[in-house]
């Protein structure tokens, strides 16, 4: 089998000749002046199919961006343009972007991929398989596997309805089979549930089916059916592709974008820095984009815009010390330098009070905590406040994610929908000690079966009838609502959220409701269209954020804090997806990078620091220090000097299929 590198050594550079008359022939476009060769190609290539290969900070998100623009001077019909990203963020941030360089531009599509599943749908009206589905966000989809999992005696120990769910997604976005998941992460425990896990996986469709209920995974490979049959869907008006993040697509989503058959697609990507492997991404997709589409070509980027060369020099080595065979060579375009260090220390507390004095010291200047796991933030939260110093917080619970604004939220669509089973169930079962099958019977007698519950009970499914039945406006709906959950509160066990934590949402959500025309175009924007929480300050300078959540983002500072204390069996995949966390995020920090080493880190994670401490400083290449030496174009004379960022592949007669 040939390694990443080999499949990449063998592409054909540009010439000279070749990248002299392109930059000639590009010279009349005023508006690309302000990227380099790589970019100008990447943004002015339009027909036929293109891999962009790039490392952090290289301007893909920015490429993009000049692409559209391009398209637009050249008279492209903007609506035959479809741009998929791998989260709303990244889709807004694009449309940020774009709008910066030509205001009021509106594509196509801009969205993730069930955002353009459902686009679909709904272009398609009645003819579409889900038109009259209710869509399921996770927690929902969770609701329905504990309904389900009521009525199913296969399983030989009970099994939590989250991990059923989050294995079965996983199977169905690799085409894998329970039994191959629980051999692949060697889940010994359920061993021996894998046939009965495989009997459930039906019993759960079926009841999807005959509830009408979808999930986000069913949204995709319900439309990718139904783009197989010409003669009930209308044709796809669209020409243009671009697929952001590519290296984190799953064969799910692979498979959707090739029923697309849009004729041009540009997927752009940074095959180190796949880190969506535990929902079943699949880094290798990015490296067979020319199996799948026909007569591919490849355009690499690797002039980072972002980073000082200190820092760039630590991400390259990053990148050489994996084991998987890559080479990477990123230059910095930055002529100033910066500063790295490897923070030694024993426990968060000390780690914390270095955070806090960096901060101090600029406050003017953005810093960003990247750690691996939500707990870890907590530490560093109680010390900004009480320091007084206002942050925000990336990929916690999001407003619209947390518990209690989701129960009430199912009040709402039971009070629209009598028949939505899952919300009916998931607010009488808010109430402690009224389990699925009580509220079963209590749906099928409208409530009013209550003989078999003790007075509190009875009381809370009177009031709860009382709200459903009555005739009331929105806003007067939702305080309604509100008062009747927040008298139940303190049985309601929440260890996360204070009660005033809960007041404040549900004032945001009050506000949030009145500024919609009505609870039906609430609650679609709600499912669909989430908003994002931006209660904690406006701009704050600290940010809190995951890995994850960093990705994309750039920082001045970056405090990056690791840790895996749960995993048994490192192996290779493992080390190696913790050193492509590490690499996304230290390649966050645009000028000083500060890594703590925890000395409880477990054995993995000192390796992947091991090999960072180890890149002597001296052996920095002045190429990387001079941007204008460090030329985006390969020359004859350059040849030795760097590898081409510019690069056409031959690869082969891949057919799409
Ligand atoms: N040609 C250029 N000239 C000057 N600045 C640039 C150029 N291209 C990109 N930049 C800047 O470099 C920074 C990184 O760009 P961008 O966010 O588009 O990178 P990216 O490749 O999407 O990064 P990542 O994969 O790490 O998220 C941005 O601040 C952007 O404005």
């Amino acid at each position: 089998m040939r390694s990443n590198d080999e499949i990449r050594n063998s592409i054909e550079a540009f010439s000279a000749r070749e990248l002299t008359e392109l930059e000639d022939s590009l010279s009349d476009n005023w508006y690309l002046e302000k990227l380099n060769i790589g970019q100008k190609i990447a943004a002015t290539r339009k027909e036929g199919n293109f891999l962009v290969i790039a490392g952090p900070g290289t301007g893909k998100t920015h490429t993009l961006a000049y692409r559209v623009l391009h398209m637009i001077k050249t008279g492209t019909d903007l609506s035959k343009v479809v741009v998929i990203t791998f989260t709303r963020k990244a889709g807004n941030e694009l449309k940020y972007r774009i709008n910066q360089l030509m205001p009021n531009t509106e594509l196509g599509f801009v969205g993730t991929f069930h955002g353009f599943a459902n686009h679909i749908s709904q272009m398609n009206g009645k003819q579409s398989p889900i038109s009259k589905f209710r869509l399921l966000d996770a927690e929902d989809d969770r609701q329905v596997h504990s309904l389900v999992m009521t009525d199913y005696r296969g399983f030989s120990k009970p099994i939590r309805a989250g991990r059923i769910q989050k294995l079965i997604s996983y199977c169905v976005n690799t085409d894998m089979t329970p039994q191959e998941y629980i051999k692949k992460f060697d889940l010994r425990n359920l061993m021996d549930d894998g046939d009965a896990i495989e009997a459930y996986r039906k019993v759960y469709e079926r009841y999807k089916v005959e509830h009408m209920l979808a999930n986000y995974d069913d949204m995709i490979l319900k439309i990718s059916h139904f783009m197989d049959h010409k003669e009930n869907r209308l044709p796809l008006p669209y020409k243009y592709l671009m697929i952001d993040e590519y290296q984190d697509t799953n064969k799910m989503q692979l498979d959707f974008i090739k029923k697309l058959n849009i004729p041009n697609v540009m997927a752009i990507g940074d095959d180190f820095q796949g880190i969506y492997s535990f929902r079943g991404a699949d880094h290798k997709i990015i490296l067979n984009f020319y199996r799948d589409f026909e007569d591919a070509k490849m355009i690499k980027l690797t002039r980072n815009y972002r980073s000082v060369p200190e820092i760039v020099n630590r991400v390259n080595q990053t990148v050489e010390a994996s084991k998987l065979g890559y080479q990477k060579v990123l230059i910095s375009a930055k002529d100033m330098s910066g500063y790295v260090e490897v923070v030694p220390g024993n426990t968060l507390e000390s780690h914390r009070d270095f955070v806090i004095s960096k901060i101090k010291e600029k406050p003017e200047e953005s810093h960003a905590l990247i750690y691996r796991y939500n707990k870890h933030r907590t530490v560093f939260e109680k010390a900004l406040i009480n320091e007084g110093i206002d942050y925000a917080v990336y990929g916690g619970v999001r407003l619209l994610e947390r518990k209690h604004i989701k129960d009430v939220l199912a009040f709402l669509m039971v009070y629209l929908n009598r028949r939505d089973v899952v919300s009916y169930n998931r607010i009488l079962t808010i109430y402690p000690g009224i389990g699925p099958k009580t509220a079963k019977r209590l749906m099928k007698y409208e409530l009013k079966d209550t003989d078999r519950l003790n007075d509190e009970k009875t009381a809370f499914v009177g009031q709860v009838r009382d709200i459903l039945t009555t005739t009331v406006n929105k806003d007067e709906l939702l305080s309604l609502v509100i008062k009747l959950y927040m008298s139940i509160y303190d049985l309601i066990e929440s260890d996360y959220y204070t009660v005033s934590d809960v007041k404040d949402d549900f004032q945001l959500l009050t506000d949030l409701l009145q500024s919609y025309e009505s609870l039906e175009n609430f609650i679609i924007n709600l499912i669909l269209d989430p908003v994002v929480d931006l209660k904690k300050g406006k701009n704050p300078k600290v940010i809190l954020t995951t890995i994850h959540s960093a990705k994309g983002l750039e920082f001045e500072n970056v405090y990056y804090f690791h840790s895996h204390d749960w995993y048994k069996n490192y192996d290779l995949e493992q080390t190696e997806e913790d050193r492509r966390l590490f690499y996304v995020g230290i390649s966050r920090a645009k000028n000083n990078l500060y890594v703590f080493d925890h000395t409880d880190v477990p054995r993995p994670f000192e390796s992947i620091l091991k090999d960072f401490e180890k890149i002597d400083m001296a052996s920095v290449s002045d190429d990387s220090s001079d941007p204008e030496e460090a030329n985006d174009v390969e020359t004859e004379k350059d040849e030795k000097k760097e590898q081409s960022n510019v690069i056409k592949v031959d690869f082969g007669s891949g057919k799409r299929k």
